[in-house]
Formats: C-alpha cells, structure tokens, sequence
C-alpha cells in the first residue's frame, strides 16, 4: 500500500509548550484513519500542519511524497476545517462556484455546475443552493463544508468534526457519506469525538494527548484485551457459578450484554483472566462438569472504554506534556 500522509517528528510549538510534538505517522492510500484525543490535545493543529495552514516548528511531513504545504500536496487533498465560515452573504452554489474558480475551473461550465448541483444534493442541502449562506444553520453550513471539501474529488480528505453541529439524522448521514467515499477508495483522516462512527469507519485509529499519540494501532487491535475472556457454555446452572468461583479464584459473571443464546440456551460467562493457564483450568473444570463449551475468546472493549482507559491511565501516572 502507497503511503498518502507521511509525517516524521512532525512538531509544532506555539511558544507556551502547546501544540502538538514528534508525531510520526504513516497513513496509507485508501484508509480510513480515525485521530482521536480529549480537546486540546493537538488534533486540529497536527492537521493544519499536513493541509498547509500553519507552520511546523520541528520534523517533516508529506503528502503523497510531496513535502505538505507545497501546491503539489495541496492539489491532492480536501479539507473540511473544524470552525468553518463561509461567505455569509453569497449563496451556498455561489460558495461553491468560488471554491470552483480556485481550483481553476470556469464557473460558467456546465460540467461545473452540474458537479455542483450533484454535491448539494449529496450533502443534503440541493434544495436551499440558492439561499443566502446567512439564512442556513449551523448544520447547514457545515454540510456546505464537506461539499467544499469534496468539490475536487480529491484522493485525501481531512475532515475536523466533520457532524459536530449536526442533529441525529444528519450525523448518520455523514457517517453513510464516509462509508461511501471510503468504498470509492478515497483516503480520509478524521478527527472525531464520535467514537460509535469511528469504531464503524475507521481501519486505524490514533490517540493524542497532549501533544503525544498515547497508542496507534488498528481498531480491531486497540479493542482486543488482554484479560477479559468470554466462554459460551451450554448446560449451564448457576448453582456452579459459585463453585467455579471458589475453584478457581477468578472473577467471573454471566455476561449481562451478550446474555442467553435463545437458539441453545447457552449462556456467555465473563472471566477476568491473568495468565494463560487459569483460562485453560477454567475450560477443564466447565467440561469435567458435564457442561458443553462451545467457544472461548477474548471481550473485545468499546472504543470510548479504551478512550478513557488510555488517557485517564496516563493522568494517573502523572505524565505530562
Ligand atoms: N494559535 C495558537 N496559539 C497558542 N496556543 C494554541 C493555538 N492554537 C491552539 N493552541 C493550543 O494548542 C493545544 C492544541 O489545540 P488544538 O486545537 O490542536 O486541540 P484539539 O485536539 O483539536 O482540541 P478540540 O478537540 O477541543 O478541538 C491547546 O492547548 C490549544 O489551547
């Protein structure tokens, strides 16, 4: 897989000890990246590096093998800013129509206005094109946003809260118009609280806190633990959950979210699990007891679990930027 971002030590210091520091990083042509930190950790300022917007104090980055901030790595790339404003006193197609002559495209066009017509519809505001920036919401806007950053079917998509000011429905919509640029094997990092979207969306995740990414990894990675497992168990009765306790000195629970299989009647038993061997003594005693063990693995964690593990773990041990 070609890289599209690659960023080495890529630091910026704002004079006060903000900002972000020694960020590597690779993303690779036709992922979903998910960049994830509580506010003020860095998100949006490593991103205005990579687009070009401000200044690194420190490392280096490129796009597509070309050095970020150059018009060689801009033409690549789209950007949806997390404050965005726009012309308040043109209308949405008007916006959009500049954004146009930017690119170097002639307005007048047909092919032009039709790609802009397209993109009002595909952002869900095709029938107010024609009113005054000034008179959408804030919702609206920001949809006009994603459109101006999709205006040049750019390969590379930077998206900051990309729904952050949108109701229910069109957060669910932005996430069906990420899943769909994804299936056009666009790039896309995003910068999101939205964890429910990130954990559909993205392939990797990144998390930042202060400055710093705390942990990387795919998202299937960062949700695997290491100690919780779950045992689907078939002819199980909760006499032995006691039993099993005092043999084994392991916490264990019947599995609240994933509860009775309606099929068999098995239940899902949670273990809090140290080493290897107290799982493998734990299946010996279920079998030796008559029950049916049908599958054992690992609980995979939620991503907001993760979120808040990882950066309350790391406030704990009293690291700082
Ligand atoms: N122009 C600036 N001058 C000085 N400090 C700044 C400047 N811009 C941002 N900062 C500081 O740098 C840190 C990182 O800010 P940034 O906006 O990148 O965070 P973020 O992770 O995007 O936060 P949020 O999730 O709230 O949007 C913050 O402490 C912020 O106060």
């Amino acid at each position: 897989m070609n890289a599209a971002i690659e960023a080495r030590g890529l630091t910026k210091d704002y004079g006060n000890g903000r900002g972000c520091r020694q960020i590597s990083l690779t993303v690779g042509e036709g992922e979903v990246f998910g960049f994830l930190g509580p506010n003020g950790a860095g998100k949006s300022t490593f991103v205005k590096m990579l687009v070009g917007l401000i200044r690194p104090t420190g490392g280096e980055a490129v796009l597509y093998g070309r050095p970020i901030g150059s018009l060689e790595a801009r033409r690549h790339i789209g950007y949806l800013p997390e404050l965005y404003r726009y012309q308040e006193w043109l209308s949405g197609e008007e916006v959009l129509r500049l954004h146009a002559q930017l690119c170097g495209w002639k307005p007048s066009d047909t092919r032009t206005q039709t790609r802009i017509r397209k993109l009002l519809d595909d952002v869900g505001i095709g029938l107010r094109g024609k009113d005054r920036v000034k008179h959408y919401s804030k919702g609206m806007q920001q949809r006009l946003g994603l459109a101006c950053a999709l205006l040049s079917d750019p390969p590379l998509l930077f998206l900051d809260e990309p729904s952050s000011a949108m109701d229910p429905v069109g957060r669910m919509e932005v996430r069906m118009l990420i899943a769909q640029l994804k299936n056009e094997g666009k790039t896309i990092f995003l910068n999101s609280h939205l964890l429910e979207d990130v954990e559909v969306l993205c392939d990797r995740v990144a998390l930042l806190n202060n400055g710093t990414i705390l942990e990387c990894g795919s998202v299937s990675d960062v949700l695997q633990e290491k100690k919780r497992w779950l045992l689907r168990i078939g002819g199980f009765e909760a006499q032995v959950l006691d039993w099993l306790r005092e043999s084994t000195g392991l916490l264990l629970n019947i599995h609240s979210e994933q509860g009775h299989d309606p099929a068999d009647g098995s239940i899902w038993l949670q273990a809090e699990i140290e080493t290897e061997e107290q799982i493998g003594w734990l299946n010996h005693l279920i079998i030796e007891q008559g029950m049916t063990l049908y599958e054992v693995k690992k609980a995979a964690g939620k991503l907001d679990e993760w979120f808040v593990g990882a950066v309350a773990g790391r406030s704990h041990r009293g690291e700082k930027a």
